[in-house]
């Protein structure tokens, strides 16, 4: 369903993307892995059109997306929860949620603010909250609640659950396992190899702005040699 065919891309003068290329599958869940720095984050980026690609195109559903606008991108069905997580720390849980609903009315996937509070009761306890006022647990739940309210066809998540602590690491991994089993598909960044390896289907490891391994889950579970190798673990 995402095809990125040999990307190039960075920031200004500094390339960190070189000839990247990989494809995420409709109804799986894709983890891209690799160590700080590697360039998971720029790929990220230059896929939602924040930066532009120097060579190279990215293909949704076949139709090329390089070079579009983040929002048509998003209108296109690609929904993003960056690592700062963007909400509107000022707005409450409620305007944020609202906001993202009636921005994407039409969307076909029939994502509600009553759905994500059936999927997050904790948001429906805060909603009078400004979203300055959650936790780090909470911010991340509302990213996501804003993010399937788009009612996007794929998600893609950078870094859910850095800086969370470890319950709430677990509830969002049960979180987006639900998700997963509802067909919803997913592309997530993870430094945290455990919780991405038990909800991906397929992962790519990216090394110096290349993709340096592919294969499954389980084969990536199985091969500490590559473990150690591209992630130092
Ligand atoms: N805004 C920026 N301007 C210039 N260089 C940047 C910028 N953001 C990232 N970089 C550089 O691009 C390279 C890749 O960064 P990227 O954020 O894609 O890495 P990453 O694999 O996501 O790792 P991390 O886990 O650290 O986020 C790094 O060398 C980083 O310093």
């Amino acid at each position: 369903m995402l095809d990125v065919n040999a990307i190039s891309a960075g920031y200004g003068e500094t390339q960190v993307l070189y000839g990247l290329s990989v494809t995420a599958q409709k109804g799986r869940v894709m983890a891209i892995l690799g160590r700080n720095g590697a360039g998971k984050s720029t790929t990220l980026k230059t896929i939602m059109g924040l930066l532009p690609t120097q060579s190279g195109d990215i293909r949704f559903d076949g139709k090329p997306i390089n070079g579009a606008k983040p929002y048509d991108i998003a209108r296109a069905g690609i929904a993003y929860v960056p690592e700062t997580r963007d909400i509107f720390p000022s707005l409450t849980v409620r305007e944020n949620l609202d906001l993202a609903a009636k921005r994407f009315a039409s969307g076909l996937q029939g994502w509600t603010v009553a759905r994500v509070l059936e999927l997050f009761p904790r948001l429906g306890e805060r909603m009078d909250n400004g979203g300055a006022e959650l936790s780090g647990g909470e911010q991340q739940m509302l990213a996501i609640a804003r993010a399937l309210l788009m009612n996007p066809r794929l998600l893609i998540l950078d870094e859910p659950t850095e800086g969370l602590a470890p319950i709430i690491v677990k509830l969002i991994h049960d979180k987006l396992q639900e998700l997963r089993n509802e067909g919803l598909s997913m592309v997530i960044v993870e430094q945290n190899f455990g919780f991405a390896t038990s909800l991906a289907d397929d992962v790519v490891i990216v090394s110096k702005g290349q993709i340096v391994w592919a294969g499954s889950a389980a084969e990536i579970r199985a091969d500490e040699q590559a473990q150690h190798r591209w992630l130092g673990v």
